[in-house]
């Protein structure tokens, strides 16, 4: 199409961490390997992206997962994820080669970087999906429009998304919705090194810390005692952590604490979560959705802390309490520990 003349290939952004490659990259790429098979007359290429410090060997991989080329941008001020960085490096590929379209992970990395890069570019995004196809319809016209579908009104709907005016046009996709395709080690492809011309190597933003998410690795169905971290608790993880370490239990989380990139998949709690029986559950920050309730419920003993008197949780609670997280908890702490001490 001659508006889009130079756009093409489908390019997925293969996010790292420390050099281990989340799976979501490769979901992407597998998927990516079906769109372009199914408009070969397109002779469009699956291209990975990879950004990174020290990544380059990294490249094999992604060919061996599916890509036809990988990009590598390997930089030390890519070692770590940084926002302005990522950005800055990622528009300068999209530039460069001219994505038809370009899919992210929707992962808390994903979710910052692609909206970030989108609107640099005043490129179309379509977030949080969990389906993409091409109109083939459109394919006989030498275009290949993508079709992105996500839910909406909490779950109830779907809207399919199309984002014509515009290249790359980009999604983001939430991770586990696409099977991973065999890895081929046999499959051979083109790796290309691109280095970013910063404007400014001083960051906008320092990162002093990072924080390891809630219970990695965890089984929360074994544990006898646990702290449910909800959204009102995201800012007092320290403190849930503190209480369950002295209580010898285990922190479990709502599925917002999840979404948010708080906690793994793995602690959360509810319907489409764990079922969870302890003897003791503490629910902080809770708003006690239907949803949550139904894999905590049938726990022994339930106490509730929310500022929000009128909220749900407390309708299963054995014992409420009326107050912040942030106020309430480091006097559980102190008090546990009085206690423990007597
Ligand atoms: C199909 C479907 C499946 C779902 N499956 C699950 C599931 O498996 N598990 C799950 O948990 N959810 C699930 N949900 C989501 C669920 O509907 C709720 O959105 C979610 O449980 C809300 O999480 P929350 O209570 O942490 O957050 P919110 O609803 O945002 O509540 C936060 C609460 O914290 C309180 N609060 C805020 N700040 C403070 C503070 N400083 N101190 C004290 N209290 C504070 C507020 O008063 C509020 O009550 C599902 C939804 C759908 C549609």
């Amino acid at each position: 199409m001659a508006k889009f003349d130079g756009y093409k290939d489908i390019y997925v952004f293969v996010e790292q961490k420390d050099g281990n490659i989340a799976d979501v990259g490769y979901e992407l790429i597998s998927e990516a390997r079906k769109l372009v098979a199914s408009m070969p007359e397109m002779g469009f290429n699956v291209v990975g992206v990879l950004l990174g410090s020290g990544i380059k060997d990294k490249a094999g991989e992604v060919i061996a997962h599916g890509a036809d080329k990988v990009i590598v941008v390997d930089d030390p001020l890519l070692k770590d994820y940084n926002t302005q960085f990522y950005a800055d490096a990622l528009t300068q590929v999209v530039n460069e080669f001219k994505p038809d379209s370009f899919l992210t992970g929707a992962t808390v990395e994903g979710r910052d970087l692609a909206p970030r890069v989108a609107a640099r570019l005043n490129a179309g995004l379509t977030a949080d999906a969990t389906k993409i196809a091409i109109d083939l319809d459109k394919v006989k016209d030498g275009e290949a429009l993508l079709l992105v579908t996500r839910p909406t009104f909490g779950g109830n709907l779907f809207g399919t998304i199309v984002c014509p005016n515009t290249r790359p046009q980009m999604a983001t996709i939430r991770p586990k919705v696409f099977d991973m395709a065999p890895v081929d080690e046999t499959r051979t492809g083109e790796v290309i090194e691109f280095a970013p011309k910063w404007e400014t190597t001083e960051p906008e933003v320092t990162i002093l810390e990072v924080e390891p998410k809630l219970a990695e690795g965890i089984d929360i169905t074994k544990a006898d005692i646990l702290i449910g971290a909800g959204r009102g608790a995201e800012g007092s993880l320290d403190y849930l952590n503190e209480v369950a370490k002295e209580l010898g239990g285990e922190v479990c989380a709502t599925r917002a604490v999840v979404e948010d990139g708080f906690a793994d998949k793995a602690v959360q709690v509810g319907q489409t979560g764990k079922t969870v029986r302890p003897t003791l559950y503490i629910a902080c920050g809770i708003s006690g959705a239907v949803q949550h309730v139904a894999g905590m419920e049938k726990s022994d003993f339930i106490i509730a802390i929310n500022r929000d008197p009128e909220a749900e949780i407390f309708k299963i609670a054995n014992l409420g309490y009326v107050g912040k997280i942030e106020e309430v908890m480091p006097l559980l702490v102190e008090e546990i520990k009085k206690a423990k001490a007597a």
